[in-house]
């Protein structure tokens, strides 16, 4: 999908990766009017629940309930008939977990959304980026290169009619390739040059992102954790404005 100078906002994601509420507004406050699209991971889901969902969809934002479903087809259906029902605009689930998994949590998405709403995006994780190649073949026992096994992933997404899949901005190119252009494709691994890398291996700067393909980039330390969120928000999207339109 090109960049467009209207929707740059819509597709970048900030990671909320807090415990508290109070964290998360006081985030909220230093970024007001800056960004769109905010990712609720397990760390804040699992400390204040759905409400958080509700408060972020009242502050107007979109959301990417990151969960990350990994469960028998059963478990992952009735998981994700229940996170339909909380209004969210996307949610997860591990490609590892097949074919079958990834269909029954679609059909589960499909019943929990409420009626006359549009169904959330259904996207796969494909290898976490924190992972690299290394780590894959060694530690994982998963042979092959990280690019085959993510377009494996990709692939097995693709025909369980997901909308897309998380990897790396480096695979995108090779996802578009196999899946089509049309499927999407949510890159963590974001990491501006000003940036500490910290746990994550397969990265890319935010414009390099956009400029291999990326649909949407989920970024959040470089921002939430700057002592300057609004400053750092600003110059990762002038940097993606200068190269990529
Ligand atoms: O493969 C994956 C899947 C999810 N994530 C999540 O994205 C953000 C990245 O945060 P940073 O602070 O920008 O590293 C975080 O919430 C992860 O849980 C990922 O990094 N990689």
């Amino acid at each position: 999908m090109p960049l467009q100078p209207t929707d740059i906002r819509e597709r970048m994601i900030v990671a909320l990766d807090f415990s508290t509420k109070k964290d998360v507004t006081q985030c909220l406050a230093r970024l007001d009017g800056l960004i769109r699209y905010v990712k609720v991971g397990m760390e804040l889901y699992y400390a204040e629940g759905p409400a958080i969902v509700h408060y972020l969809k009242e502050q107007g934002l979109k959301v990417f309930l990151d969960l990350k479903v990994h469960d028998i087809p059963n478990t992952a259906k009735g998981a994700m008939k229940s996170l339909g029902r909380h209004g969210v605009d996307m949610v997860n689930v591990h490609a590892a977990g097949g074919v079958a998994m990834m269909e029954a949590a679609r059909e589960g998405l499909e019943q929990g959304t409420a009626a006359g709403a549009p169904r959330p995006l259904l996207i796969g994780v494909t290898m976490l980026t924190s992972t690299g190649q290394q780590t894959m073949n060694e530690e994982l026992a998963i042979p092959g290169t990280v690019e085959d096994v993510v377009v494996h992933y990709a692939k097995l997404a693709k025909q369980a009619g997901l909308d897309g899949v998380v990897a790396s901005p480096l695979e995108v190119p090779m996802i578009k390739q196999a899946a089509g252009t049309d499927f999407l494709t949510v890159t963590p691994g974001i990491r501006p040059l000003w940036a500490e890398k910290g746990d994550q291996t397969r990265i890319t700067t935010p414009e390099q992102a956009f400029q291999l393909g990326s649909d949407y980039i989920v970024i959040g330390r470089a921002v939430t954790a700057s002592p300057d969120p609004a400053a750092a928000w600003e110059r990762i999207v002038n940097a993606v404005q200068a190269a990529c339109l």
